[in-house]
């Protein structure tokens, strides 16, 4: 297989390992770090290997949208980072039948001393643009940035929506025949989200290939034409984004399963929560949901810990986070506690959402994700309330309360 008229890229038999400090090695602190040296000045740390993408193997035809869908962790920044040779393969190759245009990490590509405009002409150099080329494009980069008033500013004095705007109108606008961009950094505000996904949208139906690094269910739906499902860095599949995303979904209850048991959960493990319930597994949008962890004891464990938990929605955004230090919850590891955290104003549209678990000190003991999952109902007791306010819009404010046995 080779990148050609008919494919945008080739990637056979890709690969990416990384050398890591071994977990049982790696200090977590400047004081454990010294502690180790004084005992043992000789030895050196010990390191694995860890393969952050194992043997991917796909063609994508021009004219796709393609979504890199997968868990946290999975290796969809890595791919992309390959893909764009920002980062070596440790095993494969990649063939692109054209020029890549990126937005992966701030930072990249932009230069902080210089200014907007001279970002723009040093990106489409980059890209091998000649300067007339450039110069034809420049009016509608800075148009569709809206930092026009600020082009001979440098960009390191920019905010940070500013820059990812100005990175975004490059990367889309610059003539690349292939377009990678990480939907974390494509963010903004809602007006701007929906432009760049538009223009996204556009960039695909002219024929160039888009690659789309995301989380949200919604985005890989409205944008793309297909999608690589990446499984803790394999190609668990590749083709159609409905079949993508149900196997994207799927892997969050596998997930959960797997991770009932402690000892294949991260965390220094000094302390675990023994168990997470919720009581019910339904409720109505606006009824308080409270969260019950039974936290076991570990008497040699100095100082005290807290906990909090995340609750997810089926996308795996994070749509809401209670944290017991914010309402005085500290506890000491000599007994075991059982930890109820209630979230009071939790109008949460209809749906299903998961609950992760974090037992932490200066350092996470546990972390538990897929502790508990719950449904909230689609019955709307307020039916004098209309549309967003009566369902909830998906926004939780802090306020929870929390009593411990
Ligand atoms: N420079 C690095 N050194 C060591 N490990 C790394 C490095 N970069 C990434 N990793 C590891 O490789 C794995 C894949 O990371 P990657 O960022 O590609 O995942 P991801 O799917 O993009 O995750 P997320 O959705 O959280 O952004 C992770 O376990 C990560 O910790």
């Amino acid at each position: 297989m080779s990148a050609s008229a008919a494919s945008a890229i080739v990637a056979s038999g890709l690969g990416k390992s990384y050398r890591i400090a071994l977990s049982g090695d790696r200090p977590t602190t400047a004081v454990e770090a010294m502690v180790k040296r004084m005992r043992n000045p000789v030895r050196r740390n010990a390191y694995e290997s860890f393969d952050a993408l194992e043997d991917l193997t796909f063609e994508i035809p021009w004219g796709e949208a393609v979504g890199i869908i997968g868990r946290n962790g999975a290796g969809k920044s890595t791919l992309l980072k390959v893909l764009t040779r920002i980062t070596a393969p440790t095993r494969g190759r990649v063939e692109l039948a054209g020029r890549i245009g990126s937005l992966l990490e701030v930072g990249t590509g932009f230069h902080p001393e210089l200014t907007g405009r001279e970002n723009i002409f040093l990106n489409g150099a980059l890209l091998g643009m000649g300067r007339k080329e450039i110069q034809r494009r420049f009016g509608e980069i800075v148009d569709f940035s809206g930092v026009g008033k600020f082009l001979d500013t440098p960009v390191k004095r920019y905010s940070s929506g500013m820059y990812v705007r100005l990175a975004f109108a490059v990367a889309a606008h610059l003539d690349t025949e292939i377009l990678a961009i990480d939907e974390v950094l494509a963010v903004g505000d809602a007006e701007f989200q929906a432009k760049s996904l538009a223009k996204l949208r556009d960039v695909a139906t002219d024929g160039r290939t888009v690659l789309f690094v995301s989380h949200q269910v919604q985005t890989v739906t409205a944008l793309c034409t297909s999608a690589i499902y990446l499984d803790r860095g394999r190609l668990a599949y590749h083709g159609d984004v409905p079949k993508a995303l149900e196997l994207y979904r799927s892997s969050f209850e596998k997930f959960a399963l797997e991770q009932q048991d402690p000892d294949r959960r991260p965390g220094s493990g000094e302390l675990r929560a023994l168990a997470v319930e919720m009581g019910e597994d339904q409720f109505e949008p606006h009824a308080e949901k409270s969260v019950v962890i039974h936290l076991g004891k570990a008497p040699d464990l100095v100082g005290q810990y807290f906990v909090s938990c995340h609750i997810n929605d089926l996308n795996g955004s994070v749509i809401a986070q209670c944290d017991s230090r914010l309402v005085g919850g500290w506890f000491d590891a000599s007994r075991e506690h059982t930890v109820r955290l209630t979230m009071r104003t939790p109008w949460l549209k209809p749906g299903r959402y998961t609950v992760d678990v974090f037992v932490c000190k200066t350092g996470v003991l546990d972390a538990w994700e897929g502790a508990a999952a719950f449904e909230v109902l689609p019955h709307n007791p307020y039916p004098e309330l209309a549309g967003d306010e009566a369902t909830g819009n998906g926004l939780v404010l802090a306020d929870f309360g929390y009593e411990s046995e």
